[in-house]
C-alpha cells in the first residue's frame, strides 16, 4: 500500500507526516521503525498521522511515534509541523487548529510571519501523574541513577515526560553517556526524555535533548518547554524565555500557572510517496 508523505522539520527535528484523513493505511510499529532508518528508510526522528477526531469540538487527531516505532503523548516541533502540514495540503483554511493528542487538548496558532504558536497547556508536575516515582513535588529531587551516581533533576511532563540537568557548558555535557542511561531508568516507570540545560541569564538556555526512543535531536519542543517550566521553578528563569537549540531557537512564554506557549518555525522539505 502507497501511502503520500511529507518530509518536514522544525528546527532539524525532523519528521515524516501521512494524512489519514484522505488516504487509508496503517503503519506497523516495524515498518515505522525502518522507515526511520537513515540510510535504508526515508530517516526521521518522529512519524507525525493526521487523523480524523474522535470528538466534535477539535480539527483533528494528531498521532506521534518516535524512531523506535514507541507510540508517544506529545511532540512540540511535531504539532508546529502538524499546523503547517494541515494548513498546506487544504485539509483545513483555518489558521487556528484545535488537535486532540493522547494527553489532551493543544491549540496550534499559524502566525503572518510564518511561525507557528502552540499552547502546549499546563506543564503536569504530580510525580505519580508525569510518572516519576518521587511521594510529593518538589522543584528539584535527587535522584541515583545507575552508572552515574547521584544527580539533580527536575520533573516534568509536558504531556511527555522530561527530566531535566542543569549542566555548566552544553557543548561539554555527557548527552551520549547519560542520555540513554536516564532514558531508561527506574523512577521513570514509562522511559524519559532528557534535557541538558545551561542557564545563560533569566530570559536566554542553550538546551540539549537526548529524547526518549529517538536518541539526541536538533531540537526537541516539549523539551524546551519542559526546561523553561524547570528553570523557573527551580528560581533561575523569569517567564519569556529564549532557548537556543543545535537546530535553532524557540521562544518559550509561561506565567508559572497556566499553559505554556511556545513559538518557532515549520518547514516543508519535500513530498513523496512510500510503501508501507
Ligand atoms: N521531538 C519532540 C518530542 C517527541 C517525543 C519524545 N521523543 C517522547 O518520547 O516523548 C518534541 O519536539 O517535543
Amino acid at each position: 500500500m502507497w501511502l503520500k508523505f511529507s518530509k518536514m522539520h522544525g528546527l532539524g527535528n525532523d519528521f515524516v507526516v501521512v494524512d489519514l484523513v484522505t488516504q487509508s493505511g496503517f503503519i506497523r510499529p516495524e515498518r515505522v521503525r525502518e522507515l526511520a532508518h537513515r540510510n535504508f528508510g526515508i530517516g526521521f526522528d518522529q512519524l507525525l498521522i493526521v487523523e480524523q477526531p474522535s470528538r466534535p469540538d477539535v480539527d483533528f487527531k494528531y498521532r506521534i511515534f518516535n524512531a523506535d516505532g514507541s507510540e508517544v503523548e506529545n511532540c512540540g516541533n511535531g504539532a508546529r509541523c502538524f499546523a503547517r502540514f494541515v494548513y498546506d495540503q487544504h485539509l483545513t483554511g483555518k489558521r487556528t487548529i484545535r488537535v486532540e493528542t493522547a494527553n489532551g487538548i493543544i491549540e496550534l496558532n499559524l502566525t503572518d510571519d510564518n511561525q507557528v504558536v502552540v499552547d502546549m497547556g499546563k506543564p503536569i508536575l504530580i510525580p505519580a501523574d508525569i510518572p516519576f516515582s518521587a511521594n510529593q513535588f518538589a522543584p528539584e529531587y535527587s535522584i541515583e541513577v545507575d552508572g552515574i551516581g547521584a544527580i539533580n533533576i527536575g520533573a516534568v511532563s509536558m504531556g511527555n515526560p522530561h527530566a531535566v540537568l542543569r549542566v555548566d557548558d552544553v557543548d561539554t555535557a555527557p548527552v551520549e553517556s547519560w542520555g540513554p542511561l536516564l532514558e531508561s531508568c527506574p523512577q521513570f516507570p514509562r522511559k524519559v526524555n532528557v534535557g541538558f540545560m545551561q542557564v545563560v541569564d533569566e530570559h536566554n538556555i542553550r538546551l540539549r535533548v537526548f529524547e526518549r526512543g529517538s536518541g539526541e535531536t536538533l531540537a526537541c519542543g516539549t523539551g524546551a518547554c519542559a526546561a523553561v517550566v524547570s528553570g523557573q521553578l527551580r528560581g533561575w528563569l523569569k517567564p519569556g524565555v529564549t532557548v537556543s537549540l543545535p537546530g535553532g531557537e524557540l521562544f518559550i512564554e509561561w506565567d508559572g500557572e497556566n499553559s505554556v506557549n511556545m513559538t518557532g518555525p515549520a518547514n516543508t522539505v519535500f513530498e513523496g510517496r512510500v510503501n508501507v
